[in-house]
């Protein structure tokens, strides 16, 4: 399949806006510096409800910033960030991670490897009674279909499996915001196209709000409703896959996109 028929073929349908309710994710003039060292600049990017949002750009360029500034492992210098219409970051108020609606999946996963799959995904389950976090352990599993393995341990399962647990634990406190740093990067070739397949499913079916950051264009291009391309902290374009592909803001864009020369008609990788 080409980009632009992988494009096609994965676009959710936009969500209706004219509700009036408020966007999963927004950052308002947010910056970040570490030293001297620019994390992200006067960032504006508003992510609306139910859709799955890719941040890509050149290694250093501020993705794993805006992540961590949402997920609330950093404290911006400036701006305001809000999560489901919720100040979580501001001038005087930072919530802390735990307390935001935000659901994080890493590279590595990050499981407890001393707990089971089920211990895993209730770990984040706290605030439930017994049988609640017992019914919405269940839930998640079958949503990442791996009910037959609640009772094994990360080291019994493949990456693809560790990934699905990383995922299900991340849905199980109903976020309102999922928030992915390079999720697919530790497996290999022929397992990430599936987990990466398994996992824009079951956001999508959980009607979940995901941000996913990749250094991989045809992923950023194929899975996301939108894309945003970061340089130096700052956004240089935040578009459907189809602008981004077939009309980059700037050259930037386009050297970004795999060629200095880019054109739609030229480009036919297969995904
Ligand atoms: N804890 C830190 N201390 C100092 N500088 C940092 C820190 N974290 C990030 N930076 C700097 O902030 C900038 C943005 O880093 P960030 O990790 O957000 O980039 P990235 O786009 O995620 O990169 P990569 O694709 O390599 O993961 C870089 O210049 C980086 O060196």
């Amino acid at each position: 399949m080409t980009i632009r028929a992988s494009i096609r073929a994965h676009r959710a349908p936009r969500p209706d806006h004219d509700g009036g309710a408020p966007a999963a994710l927004v950052f308002e003039g947010v910056t970040k510096h570490y030293g001297s060292a620019v994390g992200v600049e006067s960032l504006d990017l508003a992510i609306p409800a139910g859709e799955l949002v890719t941040l890509i750009g050149p290694s250093g360029c501020g993705k794993s910033t805006t992540l961590r500034l949402a997920a609330g492992l950093e404290r911006p210098n400036a701006g305001t960030i809000r999560v489901a219409g919720d100040v979580v970051a501001d001038r005087r108020r930072f919530v802390y991670p735990e307390q935001r609606r935000v659901g994080l999946v890493f590279q590595d996963y990050a499981l407890f490897p001393h707990m089971t799959v089920a211990g895993n995904v209730e770990f984040g389950l706290d605030r439930l009674g017994r049988g609640e976090r017992r019914a919405r352990t269940g839930e998640v599993l079958d949503l990442v279909r791996l009910s037959h393995l609640a009772d094994r341990y990360p080291h019994e399962l493949s990456g693809g499996e560790q990934q699905r647990v990383a995922l299900a634990r991340a849905l199980a406190p109903r976020p309102a915001v999922v928030l992915l740093d390079e999720p697919f990067s530790s497996l290999d070739e022929s397992l990430r196209a599936q987990v990466r397949r398994d996992t824009v499913a079951t956001l999508k079916e959980a009607g979940t709000t995901g941000v996913l950051v990749t250094h991989d264009q045809t992923e950023a291009l194929s899975v996301g409703t939108r894309v945003v391309v970061m340089r130096g902290g700052v956004i240089e374009q935040a578009d459907t896959p189809e602008k981004v592909f077939e009309q980059p803001a700037t050259r930037f864009v386009a050297s970004f996109m795999g060629d200095a020369d880019f054109l739609p008609a030229k480009v036919h990788r297969p995904c």
